[in-house]
């Protein structure tokens, strides 16, 4: 009798079907599921380990994710994520996610309603696969993006894992690969028509509401004129927010405000005088420029002496607002002083811009030449160049070789993670301008607000947030960014921005929050995080 206790009490029972070894402790298992993934080589074999184990025990996923964030987000997340992507349809192993069909067109309250957590969603992250990261149209294997970042939020903001609801719309696909693949897990017809689409959308939005009414979605790479178009149809009757458009702008907002001190101290040039140039005009590098001009707005500039601090480049050259057939989303920022032939050639553009900082969002590996850093080092002490464009293998330039050619001088945040080195005795410590930082934070606040809508001023005081959370050591080390593993702190900081923001916008549904003092809310805001061996979180 004793004995048979003995090998129950070993087995944990929601993991193990069968008695573990005599020798088995959580604490081993541990180490030993760390060497595992240790051992593989290759990028997409260790993700598809973490998805097994996460499968297996996401208890013990979790919490290894949260210890060891700096390891393990870049496999989850981008860069590996977009090998994940790329290969779903191969490496596919078990439903993880909710794909809502083309041809559920009618009937997509059913399909939700089959969700196994309907009554506790509160995050979704939804795509349609048309634009993930820089990697174009992966159509219905775009799903894994949407599992990423909601891991982010569960790992980065303490959302419960059973209140996450990762969805990939499985609308078709213009690349023909996948069409021809005999493995595409998705639905093999070209995307539907713009009107067909709205249909879908106007139905899927109300769907979600019914199914799911405490839920703020996410929408995540859209390609850019339906990011634009289902934000604005969207935003002032759902609670919802794009990442790649405000999530974005947010990040580098606050990136550029640390960057942008720095630069200034070392040029003795007014931080109103910054000078901005986008490498890249898309959902991207338009939501970042206009949440820049906040940046100059807070400094006192009027809105249009702020417009005329950004200028923008897409593959055609600086834009300009004599161009034909200028694409909506790009007007705004479009030049008007600008009267010579098309500048097509970014170093042309440097030296006719001069910016002092340089913000890639448009795809192209290795665009940032050793000519166009040149240039930037030639106009300013400590340039700023953030090649924000995911993943590593579309990055603008490596970090590395920004700082060999600055000789140490610039200042640097990319969308992907780079490591740390040694140059010259002294430790070179990348940034990563990735929303990674700030969705978790808008996501949190937003639900414990309660708030009915994300406004432009929650994602503005988020983003300040995130500028003001550095600690001493990072100031010190120069850091436009905290580092990773800080994250849940971080979050917790954004979160009390946007509920602050929230209530003063009155769009809140937590009047109780409102009477909390900003250590109390804070302490609070921690306190509602789910741990994984903790207990149950509100989220
Ligand atoms: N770091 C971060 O947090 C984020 C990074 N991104 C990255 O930004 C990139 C762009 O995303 P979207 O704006 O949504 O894509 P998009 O396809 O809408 O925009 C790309 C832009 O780059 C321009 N471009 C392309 N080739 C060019 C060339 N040779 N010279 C100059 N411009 C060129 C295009 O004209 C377009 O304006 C992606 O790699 C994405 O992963 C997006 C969201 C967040
Ligand atoms: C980071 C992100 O959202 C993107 O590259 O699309
Ligand atoms: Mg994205």
């Amino acid at each position: 009798m004793q004995a048979q206790l003995a090998v129950a009490s070993r087995a944990t029972p929601k993991l193990f079907t069968r008695v573990p070894p005599p020798n088995f402790s959580n604490a081993t298992h541990r180490a030993r599921c760390l060497a595992q993934l240790r051992s593989k080589t290759n990028g997409l074999e260790k993700y598809i380990y973490l998805n097994g184990l996460k499968e297996r025990d996401p208890t013990l996923f979790y919490s290894l994710l949260y210890d060891n964030m700096r390891e393990m987000v870049p496999i989850l997340y981008t860069p590996t994520v977009g090998d994940a992507c790329q290969n779903y349809s191969h490496i596919w192993r078990r439903p993880e996610g909710l794909y809502i069909s083309i041809g559920d067109k009618g009937r997509i309250r059913e399909v939700l309603s089959t969700w196994p957590h309907v009554r506790e969603g509160r995050i979704a992250v939804v795509t349609d696969g048309s634009r993930i990261l820089g990697l174009g149209d992966l159509g219905a294997n775009g799903l894994p993006i949407s599992v990423g970042k909601l891991d982010l939020y569960i790992a980065g903001a303490g959302i419960r894992p059973s209140s996450t609801v990762p969805i990939c719309l499985d609308l078709g696909t213009s690349t023909q690969k996948y069409l021809d693949d005999p493995l595409y897990i998705g639905v093999r017809r070209p995307r539907p028509s713009a009107e067909e689409m709205d249909e879908f959308m106007i139905e899927f939005m109300a769907a979600m509401k019914d199914v799911f009414p405490d839920l703020l979605v996410q929408f995540e790479d859209f390609s850019t004129d339906n990011a634009f178009k289902y934000l604005d149809m969207f935003r002032n009757s759902y609670r919802c927010f794009n990442d790649d458009i405000q999530g974005t702008g947010a990040v580098v907002l606050s990136g550029f405000l640390n960057a942008a001190r720095l630069s200034s101290k070392a040029s003795g040039r007014p931080l109103t005088e910054q000078r901005i140039l986008f490498f890249g005009a898309g959902s991207a590098g338009v939501g970042v420029a206009k949440q820049l001009l906040s940046f100059f707005k807070i400094n006192g500039l009027s809105e249009e002496d702020a417009t005329k601090q950004i200028w923008t480049v897409d593959s055609k050259g600086l834009i300009t607002a004599d161009r034909k057939g200028l694409q909506e989303h790009k007007k705004f920022f479009a030049r008007t002083d600008y009267e010579g032939p098309p500048l097509t050639n970014l170093i042309d553009i440097i030296n006719y811009v001069q910016p002092t900082a340089l913000l890639g969002l448009s795809t192209m590996r290795n665009a940032f030449t050793k000519d166009v850093v040149d240039a930037m080092a030639a106009h300013n002490p400590r340039p700023i160049i953030f090649p924000l464009s995911n993943p590593v293998s579309l990055c603008e330039v490596d970090y590395e070789d920004a700082v060999e050619w600055t000789n140490g001088e610039v200042i640097f945040a990319s969308g992907s993670p780079y490591t740390p080195f040694e140059r010259n005795a002294k430790t070179f410590e990348p940034g990563q301008g990735n929303n990674m930082y700030i969705f978790p934070g808008i996501g949190l606040g937003t639900l414990l607000s309660k708030s009915s809508r994300v406004t432009d001023t929650m994602v503005e005081q988020a983003s300040i947030a995130l500028a003001q959370s550095l600690n001493e050591d990072e100031k010190e080390k120069e850091l436009v960014y905290p580092r990773l593993n800080r994250i849940r702190d971080i979050s917790a900081k954004i979160a009390l921005a946007v509920v602050r923001a929230a209530q003063a916008a009155s769009v809140d549904g937590s009047p109780a929050l409102r009477h909390v003092a900003d250590n109390a809310l804070l302490e609070y805001i921690k306190e509602q995080m789910w741990h994984p061996n903790g207990p149950k979180s509100r989220f």
